[in-house]
């Protein structure tokens, strides 16, 4: 029958036996219905009072009848349900003889609910084969408002934490949880748990519970199908309600009484909070009321026994206890279900766990490369100027022997740096280039050099090489009287003008630097613009010098274009005159035969002229000024 409770918080209400022979009860009849009617017998003209509640226990009840009318409850822990059986009442009505037994548990006979309790549970879990259950219980007591734990050794100084979970309610993580087999371990439990629980005689009571103890018990079944329940039974013990001008409580007493009774005020902002269904319910104003949340406004299944102490000098403590205790049952609870998974819902739900845990991975994968790759980056940046020394802006003109450290017929030490340049950051038809090492000439910094694979095609002579920059400075040796043919040839604009050349290729190089460094995006970007700068310098110069002489010895042509080298014999709307002269002129600057006409007209400008060709004998200009020693 209380297996169907739905909606209310129970309530049964039991009335403890005198104690003393001399006083006069205060209960003046007790109905079948769960009614009770009580006055207060030295004050016979005051009003009677009636209750009403689910059960009422009369003095001679025994604790086999207790229990009989709460086993039906207990037991749908088995079914999934979750339940609280918690004992309210004035300090010495008999609420730990009822969880625990008459001499608070610490004796085996006439045990209470909580061990009748989990013997039932344990009955149930061996009568029924198709279910495998494990039990487990936890055993704390709230004193002083610290929670504590009540198995294990040193309680005193095990002070757990109340953590909310992630359903919204609370629980205690670090409590210690024993697995239970027997009736024999639940037994051993308790004694120990007793024996640890905060006690003291008053004027009330000889044996006085000073805090609050709850008894938890966790089952998890599994039937053969694969089907799980998982519930948990909260057997609470409260402390007792006093005045403590009747317990006489004193020093260490007079604390707990304060304690006790403000956390059993803030129970009762909760009940009140509840039965006037309140949107705020003050759970958090006391460690009781956060633990017992769930029990209270949750979808458990919840019975309180209230118990009273008949005597009429009780009488104000009774009328207050069955107050409290009827506005209780007037709280309406969730409709309780069975916390049971089928097979099926279990393994999708598993399946869903899986894959959000492997979504996570994920997520946290590739965060944290983009974190590398980030890192790796900015580190890169910061190296940069490091590996790349200061550059000066003027060039100079010195021998390649006076090169620190060269050794004269070997490559350079270390050709450093070595750079796979894409050159889409220059111009959109320039290639690939590998690097090589740059004929031990020691530059500040990097050697830009062109080699016959820069271009699409071969530029045709091999040794050509260019080591230029207004920031990439090289050493040349001149020939006697490669000075007035540098000056006359125009090349000198080159010192001061940054060059340009559009066939930088590409391989940079840094001297005195690990060969095997690369560097990454920036670097190429900064060299590119250096590069095609530098084409741009050397173009603009080579044509001021060719178009210079053309427009000597043609006046009336049209106005040349400095970049733009149009040295190709074959190009349309050259003049012949404008042709000849330019290959003269070429031909003095670098003493090489004039190109051949079958020659590639291909370039990597674009394509567009025989630039390559251009640049090729500008290449060897260069490099005939920079090859060239000078005469002892
Ligand atoms: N139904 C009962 N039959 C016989 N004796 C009882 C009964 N209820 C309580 N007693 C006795 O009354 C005394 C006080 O009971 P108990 O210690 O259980 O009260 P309590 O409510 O737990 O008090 P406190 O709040 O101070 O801990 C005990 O000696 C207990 O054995």
């Amino acid at each position: 029958m209380l297996q169907e409770v739905r909606g209310n918080i129970r309530v049964f209400c039991r009335i403890r036996p005198l104690m003393n022979s001399k006083s006069i009860s205060s209960i003046e009849h007790v109905g079948n219905d769960g009614s009770i009617m009580v006055c207060d017998p030295y004050k016979p003209q005051t009003t009677r009072k009636i209750f009403q509640f689910n059960q009422i226990f009369g003095p001679t009840t025994t604790q086999d009848e207790i229990y009989r009318e709460t086993q039906s409850l207990i037991r749908s822990v088995m079914d999934g349900y979750n339940v609280c059986i918690l004992a309210y009442g004035q300090t010495g009505s008999g609420k730990t003889h009822t969880m625990c037994g008459p001499s608070g548990g610490l004796s085996s006979n006439d045990l209470g609910i909580n061990y009748m309790a989990l013997n039932d549970l344990f009955t149930i879990s061996t009568s029924r084969e198709d279910v495998k259950y494990d039990i487990r219980v936890q055993m704390v007591e709230i004193y002083n408002e610290q929670v504590r734990d009540l198995l294990s050794e040193d309680t005193s100084s095990t002070k757990l934490d109340i953590r909310s979970s992630s359903n919204g309610l609370f629980n205690l993580p670090d409590a210690k949880m024993c697995p239970v087999q027997s009736p024999s371990d639940v037994m051993t439990l308790m004694l120990l748990g007793e024996k640890h629980r905060a006690s003291g005689p008053t004027a009330m009571n000889n044996r006085s519970s000073r805090s609050h103890s709850i008894l938890t018990v966790h089952v998890n079944g599994k039937d053969i199908s694969g089907n799980v329940s998982c519930s948990c039974l909260h057997l609470v013990d409260l402390a007792g309600s006093e005045r403590v001008d009747r317990s006489e409580a004193t020093g260490d007493r007079l604390k707990e009484a304060q304690h006790i009774n403000k956390s059993l005020s803030c129970l009762g902002d909760v009940i009140t909070a509840l039965a006037q269904k309140n949107s705020h319910i003050p759970y958090r104003n006391s460690k009781l009321t956060q633990l017992l949340q769930s029990s209270l406004g949750g979808n458990a299944k919840t019975l309180m026994l209230a118990h009273i102490s008949p005597e009429g000098e009780s009488y104000v403590e009774t009328l207050s206890t069955l107050k409290f205790a009827q506005r209780a049952s007037t709280v309406e609870l969730g409709t309780a279900h069975a916390n049971k998974e089928s097979n099926d819902i279990r393994e999708l739900k598993e399946q869903v766990e899986t894959l959000k845990k492997a979504l996570a991975t994920k997520e946290f994968e590739r965060s944290s490369l983009k974190l590398k790759e980030n890192t790796v980056t900015s580190e890169r940046t910061k190296q940069l100027p490091q590996r790349t020394p200061p550059r000066p802006r003027r060039l100079s003109l010195e021998t390649t022997s006076s090169e620190k450290g060269s050794i004269p017929g070997k490559p350079p030490k270390s050709p450093v740096s070595a750079m796979t340049f894409n050159r889409d950051h220059g111009t959109a038809r320039d290639k690939e280039c590998r690097i090589d090492g740059f004929n031990r000439t020691k530059i500040h910094g990097s050697v830009i050099q062109m080699s016959p694979t820069l271009s699409e095609e071969p530029v045709g002579h091999e040794n050509e090489k260019i080591v230029t920059t207004d920031d990439m400075v090289t050493s040349y040796q001149l020939p006697p009287d490669g000075y007035s043919q540098y000056k006359q040839s125009g090349l000198d604009t080159l010192q001061r003008t940054p060059c340009r050349s559009r066939y930088m290729g590409v391989q940079v190089s840094q001297t005195e630097e690990p060969s095997d460094a690369k560097l990454d995006k920036t670097t190429t970007s900064s060299v590119a613009k250096r590069g095609s700068h530098l084409r741009r310098s050397i173009q603009s110069s080579i044509g001021k010098l060719i178009h210079g002489s053309e427009r000597r010895n043609t006046p009336h042509s049209a106005q040349a274009t400095p970049a733009k080298i149009t040295t190709n014999a074959n190009n349309d709307g050259a003049s012949p005159i404008t042709t000849n002269a330019r290959l003269r002129r070429r031909q003095s600057l670098t003493g090489l035969p004039p190109p051949s006409t079958t020659m590639s007209r291909r370039s990597s400008l674009g394509g567009k002229s025989d630039s390559s060709v251009q640049n090729s004998q500008i290449i060897a200009c260069a490099a005939s000024a920079r090859n060239y020693k000078p005469l002892p």
